[in-house]
């Protein structure tokens, strides 16, 4: 186990016993093993039932582990739970909270909760960094669904916990709302909170992410630095403009696949590790078409998490 890690996990199973007579035991984590470096924005993919609920349980002792170990900041989860329990704060997927408390109220109930004393609460700032200082008062009910959310965030972050786990902090949360998220969990990450984010937006973990492990079936497929990942994906796809009208499509032996858009554009889908750019040009050149113009878009983790997880699932 590495001290330097924000979270390390060691072989972590859980199985779910059968509910009831017919019912057989789930196996929900199976032998993960992953560190969260200190100081990461560390995202945690999967597709739904991959076992990220279940992790996030047991580090939030909610859901006792079958076997394996897991430690935050250092501190074991079995061996120390108060201090591991101290160490983070976790923003569930659910919105929870009393409607007829203000949020002043419910940041200040919560931090009691954790045992802050009064000197040491910020509840006013917690406000403020959310934007919700203007709603300090109000009852919750009466807040929007993106200001329920990010008064949670507010809530998590009130005992100053140097680890942030975030269980999809933006579903069916609209653009403006993600934007102002992704922008508070950076100045938090600035501010050297070690932030784990699950989500189903990979653009999400792209864009935010310094290092991305994927789950599939209760394992590890996958855990790496975000541009590795990415740059694993094998199929570019290229859009080639030409000179006149496209009659037949040139010869797609060593594509995947070639698509025509509009009149004179060829969307030609490939794969890096069978053919280059210039490879790809050349072919589309060899038909005589002259090139007018040429964009290539890069490949996102979409690809990556789809080519991994059918892969997994394969074998
Ligand atoms: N209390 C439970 N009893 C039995 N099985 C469970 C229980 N909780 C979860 N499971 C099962 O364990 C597996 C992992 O579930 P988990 O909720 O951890 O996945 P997840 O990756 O968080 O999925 P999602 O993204 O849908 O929340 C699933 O097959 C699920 O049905």
């Amino acid at each position: 186990m590495s001290t330097e890690a924000a979270i390390s996990i060691q072989n972590l199973c859980k199985t779910y016993a059968a509910a009831g007579p017919g019912a057989v035991a789930k196996r929900a984590l199976d032998g993960v093993t992953f560190d969260v470096p200190r100081g990461s924005v560390f995202g945690l993919l999967g597709p739904n039932g991959a076992g990220k609920s279940t992790l996030i349980n047991i580090l939030a002792g909610l859901v006792n582990k079958t076997s394996g170990t897991a430690s935050i900041w250092g501190f074991d989860i079995d061996a120390h739970p108060r201090n591991a329990k101290a160490s983070i704060g976790i923003v569930n997927q659910e919105i929870l909270f009393d409607p007829f408390f203000t949020p002043i109220e419910t940041l200040e109930i919560q931090a009691g909760l954790y045992g802050v004393p009064k000197s040491q609460r910020r509840s006013m700032e917690l406000l403020r960094a959310v934007h919700l200082e203007d709603k300090a008062k109000a009852y919750a009910r009466t807040l929007s669904g993106g200001m329920k959310r990010r008064l949670m965030v507010a809530k998590a972050m009130v005992h100053q916990p140097p680890v942030l786990v975030l269980d999809e902090p933006t579903a069916g949360v609209d653009i403006e709302l993600r934007q102002q998220l992704w922008t508070y969990v950076r100045s938090l990450n600035d501010a050297g909170v070690t932030v784990v984010l699950t989500t189903h937006y990979l653009e999400e973990a792209e864009e935010l992410c310094d290092r991305i492990a994927i789950i599939n079936g209760g394992r590890v497929i996958a855990n790496e630095p975000t541009a590795e990942l990415v740059g694993k994906a094998q199929e570019k796809v290229v859009a080639v403009t030409v000179d006149r009208e496209v009659a037949d499509l040139p010869d797609a032996s060593c594509f995947e696949k070639i698509v025509l858009k509009g009149t004179r554009t060829l969307e030609i889908t490939y794969s890096k590790d069978r053919v280059n750019a210039g490879e790809v040009l050349a072919a589309v050149q060899r038909d005589g078409l002259g090139i007018v113009d040429v964009t290539t878009k890069e490949a996102d983790l979409e690809d990556v998490f789809l080519s991994l997880t059918r892969a997994a699932n394969a074998g």
